[in-house]
């Protein structure tokens, strides 16, 4: 199906939307019987359905002048949207069980699951081999007899979804014709993700049907439905449960509250996330799923998760051990632009991310560049998150060498072949100062896997000259002035020479 992308007019000397040819996996409804659709949504010719526009492009072009604000739950969809397998983590996973003296079990097959054989043969048929390293620990857990309850914190793309989804699936019985397990999401379109995992896993178990309680889905008030699994997000299952009467919360068995951290961040999620809670059978096994465990994310954990297991798996930490860093001295952005010229064939050796601090600058330095010849690619905030994956997938196919972008992108996209890192604009905060967690997230990407990575940070100012001392001092690293001398060794290191 097609998509719009913003694309770069040399004649007109202006960025356009157009159709281009869509490189991610759109939403799809399956039209199997019983499984009920979003409503309202209108599929293209093929029978796909797209996420909406969270954005609308007037709005957000009269923002260019401002920083890409980092919505979550848009940035969530994202990951979820570029991810084509399981992230790369070295890291132990953390168990601590509610009885320390059970024995702990872990699996290292899904067949030592004991699953339903239409089950299993979803799994293979989903390409999964053998359990993620969470996997291993969280499924005993969620399938054991009886059911434990669990808090499970893990980055995305560890197969936290695929995980319940199967817990899920595992524990409802087909012939009772009412809804038995319920999944909260923050978001729509999150739902909709994670009811396209349930129904590829239920492929081959066609007697499961699943029912979205998202916004507009009209239900007839009194009527339980028979859908045995309900995703939806925290105000309209709320309603289902409560208004319309149409799912009996007594007779639930299985509660996920998924993306934990991303609900509380919503206001009135939490609320309506606990009073669903408060109408469920205290034998309900629950399940809660968080990428972070601040207090105010534990809080809400413990209270609706009693006695729980906990898994962890942390997060890989971000390192600057692997990535040299250079600094190049400019007075404003005709000269940081001409210093980025001159480092055009380091920059495109591999591959190569330019971070600007507003999406104004983002396209004015991708139309200059593009002006010069070089194709680039754009992506920052006033795209939508289909726009964005679609140009997040062209970069990683490698169909541009370079990439633009403002903060949107800073946590997220792995791209292997990313080597070296621009930063046109220092990261700061509001306040002006060094934003460290930031720099060291859109650095950290170049230098992945133990790879040789390179970042070259423009200053323009003596303030961006502080900025980048204070950066020095925070991550204790030398940061060495550019000259031609050292250009020629990055470009030596990078072709392998040295
Ligand atoms: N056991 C497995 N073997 C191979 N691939 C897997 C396995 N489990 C999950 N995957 C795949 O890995 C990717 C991430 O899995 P999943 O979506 O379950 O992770 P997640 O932690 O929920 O991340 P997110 O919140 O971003 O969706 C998906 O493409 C999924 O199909």
């Amino acid at each position: 199906m097609g998509v719009v992308a913003l694309v770069y007019d040399p004649n007109r000397k202006a960025w356009s939307l157009d159709l281009q040819e869509s490189t991610t996996e759109p939403i799809k409804f399956a039209k199997k019987g019983g499984r009920r659709g979003p409503p309202n949504w209108r599929p293209d010719i093929n029978g796909n359905i797209t996420a909406r526009r969270s954005v609308d492009a007037k709005q957000s072009s009269d923002n260019s002048e401002e920083r890409d604000k980092i919505n979550l739950a848009e940035q969530s969809l994202l990951n979820k949207m570029i991810r084509t397998s399981l992230v790369k983590n070295r890291n132990q996973v953390e168990v601590l069980q509610r009885d320390p003296n059970s024995p702990l079990f872990s699996v290292k097959t899904f067949e030592e699951l004991r699953l339903k054989p239409e089950l299993l043969q979803g799994i293979y048929n989903m390409g999964f081999n053998r359990p993620s390293r969470i996997q291993e620990s969280a499924l005993p857990m969620m399938l054991a007899k009886p059911p434990q309850n669990l808090i499970a914190q893990s980055q995305s793309g560890t197969g936290k979804t695929a995980a319940f989804a199967l817990a899920m699936l595992s524990h409802v019985n087909p012939a009772n014709k009412w809804p038995q397990s319920l999944c909260l999401a923050p978001t729509f379109e999150l739902a909709l993700q994670i009811g396209q995992v349930i129904e590829q896993m239920a492929k081959f178990y066609p007697d499961v049907n699943l029912a979205y309680a998202v916004r507009g889905n009209r239900v007839n008030r009194g009527v339980v439905l028979e859908e045995h699994i309900v995703i939806g997000t925290p105000g309209t299952m709320l309603d289902w449960c409560t208004k319309y009467r149409v799912i009996d919360p007594k007779k639930i068995s299985v509660f996920v509250l998924d993306e934990a951290d991303v609900m509380i961040a919503t206001q009135g999620h939490q609320d309506q996330s606990i009073r669903i809670h408060r109408l469920l059978p205290v034998e309900c096994q629950m399940l809660l799923f968080s990428a972070t465990f601040e207090d105010s994310v534990w809080k809400f954990a413990e209270r609706v998760v009693p006695d729980p297991n906990i898994i962890r798996l942390r997060r890989e930490e971000e390192t600057l051990d692997t990535i040299k860093q250079f600094y190049t001295i400019c007075t404003e952005k005709e000269e940081k632009f001409i210093a980025l010229c001159n480092l055009y064939v380091a920059l495109t050796i591999a591959q190569a991310i330019v971070f600007c601090q507003t999406r104004k600058m983002a396209m004015w330095l991708a139309s200059k560049l593009n002006e010069q010849g070089h194709q680039v690619a754009l992506l920052s905030g006033e795209l939508t998150v289909e726009q964005r994956a679609a140009v997040i997938k062209r970069f990683r196919d490698a169909n541009e060498k370079v990439l633009v972008t403002t903060n949107v992108c800073s946590r997220g996209i792995d791209v292997e072949q990313v080597s070296v890192v621009v930063n046109f604009d220092l990261p700061v905060d509001l306040d002006g100062n060094a934003d460290n967690e930031t720099y060291l997230h859109r650095i950290g990407r170049s230098g992945r896997f133990g790879k040789r990575g390179f970042a070259v940070n423009m200053v323009d100012s003596d303030h961006s000259m502080e900025v980048l001392r204070q950066i020095e001092m925070h991550f204790n690293r030398k940061i060495m002035k550019l000259d031609t001398e050292n250009l020629e060794e990055m470009e030596r290191q990078l072709t392998g020479q040295i």
